[in-house]
């Protein structure tokens, strides 16, 4: 059985060794090397008023940066100065950031032609301007012209995999521990190699990269062509994905949030995906996919293995549904999501998000546990990742991780250090941070010479106008409080190497973060777990300020400095806080903190996962597959003619008579069902309950000439008990009147724009049916849009709305058939008299039924029977075989009818 572990990007990707390599740090020979003192690392600052303080002193010589070394120059490297990153363990800080895609010199360029985003365009002008003022650290979006010879250059280049720069570090730590621990054997991970491959096309060199990739390091890659990734990645993920995912609604006139032609890009490379599982599926193998760029592939990988397990995790935010819901292909999203049997958040708060997004927009029924389909149950879950703490300890033993420990000792000497590392884009609120830190400063003088704000910013691919206004504020909190031996703000614009990024996190008083919004945040589960002192015993139990709006803060407890980015003025007090907190108080926090780090780990959450998707698999397919045996005529009988006292809840359309017409009352009286019934209530020992989602006056109509029948209307809101004139309200009725009062205008506005639908009123519930409309096809969909209507508006007030066959219903959430049928049981045991106190007061139960509403009452018989309060329960559905019921019936109607009679005739 093997484990296909599917993200956008695989952990590995290919290096070429391409000749004419110009720049110098490619170029040094070793002998150079072993001449040549290591440069420190270069600090990219956008401000050029001072030097950077960050220079370490000659004597102290800090580690140099590892770099890979091609043997050969780059003929096509970018003059931008564009850092290349190698990693130069198997380990990388969980929250990764994602380099642009096509912008490493080693890797051939991109052949797409589309247009750059818009952001590039609306931001021109600030770029100009920055650029005329000489801004560094700004750079020109990458010529994407490639030539025929740059394509044979890379044709006959020789190359070798290395570790990826890009992809999800905490989902690829997460999945070595698991390995580690012995928890995960055979695993293959499938995605692309994070490169422009159309250089590549109809070569041996892709042939060998994919057979390599496949044998010697168990992943399948998938290529997709420059276009269709650009489209995808660059386009529908970046731009439309990420910030709605972030509650970022791209609202400006040129933005293509509500309908984007990179969507046909997004389902192209989602199809490469499945495609590629597909063909390498066996049976008993597992898929697991990740996060918001493959949202599409549990559905295409279920529409041509309907047997498949498939797990889907979203390492993303989920949003409210009414951000959600302004995605122009909504729908076609969820239903994607929806081909998994587990479908796996962060934190509560995003699944609540998913199954309300689910029930409003698809109308399906969404319980605590997931999501009812037709034909299917998805199981939704909440269980957050977490980081490696061994692989962790393990690396930040490095004598690299040590020197830069020194060295950064003796540079901030004195100084207290609040450090933090984030991708630069809007949603991690690198922005914020900055001005809270500077409103510190204004407001508290006494800690201007001491503290020093690091920030590393990843790029997050293209230059924005966010990246010349965080410029701003650096240069200007730099200008306004620096001095020869200060510098308030190290701002390195770039990522750094593991070793700095765990002596960071070590040496460091207080971690900051100020996400807008933010799946987990990893950073601050290393950080804690880096506060322990072992390996820098002078600082320890650090703070951490974390923004409320991370999943991570959810776990956390207000343990953390908890923060609203907004809030500059309790971002600035945190800052205050954390360096004024007194020792005890830091200890205190950063034990709790810490526990919650080393128990929630990436291993624990990876196994965790998918034992649930084994067990949630299990459980659908038992029920898909369990034979549901046929009621077995002779066993009922027996049981019938042993029981005293019986009683039949039966359902009333599709089990005693055929299916009516909708919206009508019922103008003909099903003969043979009355007879039937009379039949059986003949017989003393017989109560006999007809339950129908139809109102009491419809009932009492065709059930009048059946005295002493009991029924049950409006699904469970109306009962009336045996041999009684009077209908019993079960339904709260102000309550009703109030949400019917709210419903009632939201479905007359669609009935308006849906020629031939019809409302109908019944005492607890709604009904907008549309089987009769004029044009079917747009009628579905103004329905559809008014049951997402009436959920969103009627949140608060216990009531759905559910499609059900040619209509939406409208009903109320507590009451239910299942609830008046209890009802009724708990009545008969009322009646009991002393003397029959010992006895059971229903000894043969049974239930028959055909709708989605009788599984409850099924569900709730049967566990009545395994808890032995009654002797015999019967439950049988109508043919349907993913039911509760423990037996089924072929024959419809008439089944039923038959066996009702026969029942009847034995007494
Ligand atoms: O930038 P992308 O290539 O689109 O990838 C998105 C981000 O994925 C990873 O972060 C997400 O998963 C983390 C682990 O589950 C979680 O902590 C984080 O909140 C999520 O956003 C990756 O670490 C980021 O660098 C990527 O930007």
């Amino acid at each position: 059985m093997t484990v296909f572990i599917c993200s956008l990007f695989l952990p590995k990707t290919v290096q070429f060794n391409l000749p004419g390599n110009s720049r110098r740090r490619h170029t040094l020979s070793k002998r150079q090397k072993a001449f040549e003192p290591p440069k420190p690392p270069p600090v990219v600052s956008t401000v050029d008023v001072q030097p950077s303080l960050f220079t370490p002193r000659p004597d102290i010589t800090p580690p140099h940066t590892p770099v890979d070394e091609p043997t050969s120059p780059d003929p096509f490297a970018n003059e931008d100065g564009f850092r290349i990153h190698f990693p130069h363990s198997d380990n990388s800080p969980a929250d990764k950031g994602s380099k642009s895609w096509g912008g490493r010199a080693d890797q051939p360029k991109s052949r797409a032609s589309t247009p750059p985003p818009a952001d590039i365009f609306e931001s021109s002008r600030t770029l100009q301007k920055a650029t005329e003022m000489g801004r560094r650290g700004i750079v020109k979006p990458r010529s994407l012209i490639r030539s025929e010879s740059h394509d044979k250059v890379f044709a006959s280049a020789s190359w070798r995999v290395i570790n990826a720069d890009q992809g999800n570090g905490g989902l690829r730590n997460a999945a070595m521990a698991a390995a580690r621990d012995g928890k995960l054997s055979d695993y293959t991970w499938v995605g692309t190699l994070g490169m422009p491959t159309d250089a590549l096309e109809g070569t041996q060199q892709k042939q060998d990269i994919e057979d390599t990739l496949a044998t010697e390091h168990d992943m399948l890659a998938v290529f997709c062509s420059d276009k269709d990734f650009d489209g995808h990645y660059s386009h529908f993920c970046k731009q439309m994905l990420w910030p709605v995912f972030h509650y970022q609604i791209p609202d400006n006139p040129k933005s293509k949030a509500y309908e984007d032609h990179s969507w046909k890009y997004y389902v192209k490379v989602n199809q490469a995906f499945a495609d590629k599982i597909v063909q390498n599926w066996k049976r008993g193998d597992v898929i697991w996919i990740h996060d918001y760029h493959l949202l599409l592939v549990p559905g295409m990988i279920r529409k041509k293995l309907p047997e498949a397990k498939i797990g889907f995790f979203l390492h993303v935010a989920f949003p409210s549904s009414e951000v959600f819901r302004c995605l122009a292909v909504r729908k076609e999203l969820l239903e994607g999501m929806l081909g998994a049997n587990l479908i796996g958040f962060q934190i509560q708060e995003y699944t609540r998000h998913f199954l309300l997004t689910c029930s409003r927009i698809l109308t399906v029924e969404a319980t605590p546990e997931g999501l009812q389909l037709e034909d299917r149950f998805v199981e939704v879950v909440h269980n957050a990742i977490g980081i490696d703490p061994v692989s962790l300890n393990k690396h930040r033993e490095e004598t690299e991780v040590k020197k830069w420990l020194a060295v950064m000792q003796e540079r901030y000497q004195g100084k207290r250090l609040i450090v933090a590392r984030d991708k630069l884009d809007h949603v991690r609120g690198v922005r914020q941070k900055l001005l809270a830190y500077e409103l510190f400063l204004n407001k508290n003088p006494e800690w201007r010479e001491n503290t020093v704000l690091i920030q590393v910013a990843l790029s997050s691919g293209e230059p924005t106008e966010l990246d010349a206004a965080v410029s701003d504020i650096v240069t200007r909190v730099n200008s306004s409080w620096a001095n020869l031996a200060y510098q308030p703000v190290v701002y390195l614009k770039q990522d750094i190497d593991y070793a700095q990024y765990l002596a960071l996190l070590s040496i460091a008083d207080a971690l900051m973060i100020t996400s807008q919004r933010e799946g987990m945040n990893l950073t601050s589960h290393e950080y804690l777990f880096c506060q322990d002192g072992k390996i820098f015993p002078d600082k320890k139990h650090g703070s951490l300020i974390l923004s409320e709006f991370t999943g991570t803060s959810s776990l956390f407890g207000k343990n953390e400095l908890s923060v609203n980015p907004w809030d500059y003025r309790q971002c600035a007090d945190a800052i205050k806080q954390a360096l004024e907190m007194s020792q005890e108080e830091k200890t205190r926090r950063w034990e709790k903190l810490y526990q919650c780090v080393v128990h929630q780990t990436g291993s624990h959450w990876f196994t965790e996962f998918l034992s649930h998707l084994d067990r949630s698999y299990e459980e659908q397919h038992k029920r898909d597959q369990t034979y549901v045996p046929r009621l077995s005529m002779s066993s009922v009988s027996a049981k019938y003619a042993n029981a005293q006292r019986r009683l039949f809840i039966l359902d009333y359309e599709g089990t005693l008579v055929s299916w009516g017409p909708v919206n009508q009352i019922i103008p003909v009286s099903p003969q043979r069902t009355l007879d039937v019934l009379n039949d059986l209530l003949l017989d003393e020992r017989n109560t006999v309950y007809v339950m129908s989602g139809r109102r009491p006056e419809e009932l009492d109509r065709v059930f009048r000439r059946v005295p002493n029948l009991g029924l049950i209307a409006e699904n469970g809101c109306f009962l009336k008990d045996c041999g009684k004139e009077e209908w019993v309200e079960m339904a709260d009725a102000s309550q009703i009147t109030n949400w019917k009062e709210s419903v009632k205008p939201i479905m007359q506005y669609y009935l308006e724009r849906t020629p031939g639908a019809q409302i109908e009123e019944r005492r607890c519930s709604l009904l907008f049916h549309y089987n009769n409309a004029e044009d079917y096809e747009s009628a579905s969909r103004q329905a559809s849009d008014c049951a997402s209507h009436v959920n969103d508006a009627c949140e608060s007030q216990r009531v759905h709305a559910l499609a059900v066959d040619g209509a939406i219903l409208v009903e109320p959430l507590d009451w239910t058939k299942c609830t008046a049928a209890q009802r009724v049981f708990e009545q008969l045991g009322e009646h009991m008299n002393s003397d029959q106190a010992h006895e059971q007061p229903v000894d043969f139960l049974m239930v028959v039924g055909d709708g989605r509403e009788d599984e409850k009452v099924f569900k709730w018989a049967n566990s009545l029977g395994s808890q032995k309060q009654i002797k015999d329960v019967i439950t049988v559905s109508l043919g349907s075989r993913n039911t509760e019921a423990a037996a089924t019936l072929t024959q419809g109607v008439s089944g039923v009818l038959n066996c009702l009679q026969r029942l009847a005739s034995s007494s």
